[in-house]
């Protein structure tokens, strides 16, 4: 950057929550390269990398997810959640939880996940031609459930004891396990937190003028997924059909597996709100059907639009990290890393009324996008997306990351030579 050139000032914190592996590797990259030279910025640093969770025993994680309730935005770098295998790697105390589910937890809220479209980038499903936004329920079921293994034959029963009134409480037989027992899950939810998923997703719905679709399998699960089906219901019926309907947008529920068929046919340009899991496991399929996991974004937002944390939506990327350890070349999608920061950067500066900082995040985006549409460089997995495998076809993950420095010097460069300009006549 020109030494003529200030650096932009944001208003209030941000809280960066560092993370594991490649996906750490990059985000220092990036952070080096296109955020500190440009921008005065106050971060609250949380090192969640799996070595300083298992020291803190999970207390960063905690304590960075009450940091995001203070200031509001978060960015967050991805983490590994251990099992078996990573408890013996890190020699850790114990096999911690995933750190997206406390911290999701913590906030409450829904996880939207987009697609950034190149438009030289085929897709894997050519006829998507509009971005599909999946909203993920972003609280309970299976990241919160008890799951246990049952060691041999005997009953299962569960129990509910109501607080004020023994009357409403319950208890259910639910099976006779043979010998040699097997697996149970006790997953739960909330009322208050179905509803705000329910509310994010209409309110979403609005603001991109897109059709909603939310998807649950009610026929089995009855009571589960019935009563998110009703909510739903309820609440478009109470609070938005008016407003949908003046905008000609519409709300379905749809059975999951009509729905990831229908989807998979579609033109896409809808936003589909799925329970937990399944908008963990199908906004994968959505990335990938969009050419990359590293060009899919994920940003979780409340409902009252308070509380903002961007991430990307791939993992820690482990075996471009392992090639990294033994100091074989990477190339790696920083794409969707990078704008896990823009977002929260952009998302900063709406907050704060600072349209430069809202300016530096949209400028930071757009020359992402035109390193790879104009400027032809990009790494493997969009090369390989355009049919080329020679090695002249992408570069390194530093090299990618270099090259977006240099169209947002050129960006910044440019729009100095045009406020000079205007300032001398
Ligand atoms: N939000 C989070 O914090 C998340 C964390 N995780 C954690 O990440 C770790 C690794 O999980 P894993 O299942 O391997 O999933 P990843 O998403 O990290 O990677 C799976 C594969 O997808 C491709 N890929 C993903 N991201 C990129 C990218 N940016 N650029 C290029 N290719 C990419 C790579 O394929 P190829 O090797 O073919 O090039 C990679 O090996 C686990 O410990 C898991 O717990 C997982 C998901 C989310
Ligand atoms: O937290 C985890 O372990 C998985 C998270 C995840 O897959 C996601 O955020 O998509």
């Amino acid at each position: 950057m020109s030494a003529l050139m200030s650096k932009v000032k944001v208003k209030n914190p941000i809280v960066e929550m560092d993370g594991d592996e490649q996906a750490r590797v990059m985000w220092h990259l990036i952070k080096r390269k296109l955020i500190l030279p440009y921008m005065d910025i106050n971060l609250k640093y949380f090192d969640l990398s799996i070595q300083n969770r298992d020291h803190t025993e999970d207390k960063i994680t905690k304590d960075s997810a009450l940091a995001t309730l203070k200031y509001q935005v978060a960015i967050k770098c991805a983490t590994i959640t251990p099992d078996e295998a990573r408890m013996k790697e890190f020699h850790l105390k114990k096999m911690w939880k995933s750190p997206n589910g406390t911290i999701r937890n913590i906030l409450g809220g829904t996880v939207f996940r987009e697609p950034i479209i190149i438009p030289k980038i085929p897709r894997l499903i050519k006829h998507w031609e509009s971005p599909i936004i999946v909203g993920r329920h972003a609280f309970g079921d299976q990241y919160k459930a008890v799951d246990l293994k049952i060691p041999d034959e005997g009953t299962l029963q569960i129990g509910y004891k109501d607080k004020l009134d023994g009357e409403k409480s319950m208890e259910r037989k639910v099976f006779e396990y043979p010998k040699r027992g097997g697996v149970v899950m006790i997953m739960y939810n909330t009322t208050d937190s179905i509803e705000d998923f329910a509310k994010a997703s209409f309110e979403l719905a609005l603001k991109r003028n897109l059709p909603l679709f939310f998807a649950t399998k009610n026929t089995i699960l009855k009571n589960y997924d019935g009563y998110f089906k009703d909510l739903f219901q309820k609440i478009f019926k109470e609070q938005f059909e008016q407003r949908f309907d003046a905008l000609g947008i519409t709300y379905e529920h749809r059975l999951i597996d009509d729905m990831v068929a229908q989807m998979l046919k579609s033109k896409g340009g809808f936003i589909l709100a799925l329970k937990n899991y399944d908008g963990d496991v199908q906004s994968d399929i959505v990335a990938q059907g969009f050419g990359s996991l590293g060009l899919m974004t994920s940003v979780l937002i409340t409902p009252d639009g308070k509380i903002f944390e961007s991430e990307a939506a791939h993992g820690t990327v482990t075996r471009h990290f392992r090639k990294h350890q033994h100091g074989e070349e990477t190339s790696t999608n920083s794409i969707a890393s990078i704008f896990a920061w823009s977002r929260g950067i952009i998302q900063r500066g709406k907050l704060d009324s600072t349209p430069d900082v809202v300016r530096f995040g949209q400028w930071l985006e757009k020359s992402t996008i035109d390193t790879v549409q104009i400027d032809n460089i990009m790494t493997k997995d969009l090369a390989l997306l355009l049919g080329k495998t020679s090695r002249s076809s992408y570069v390194t993950t530093e090299e990618f990351i270099e090259a977006v420095k240099n169209r947002l010097d050129k960006e910044l460069k440019k729009f100095n030579e045009q406020k000079n300009s205007k300032a001398k006549l």
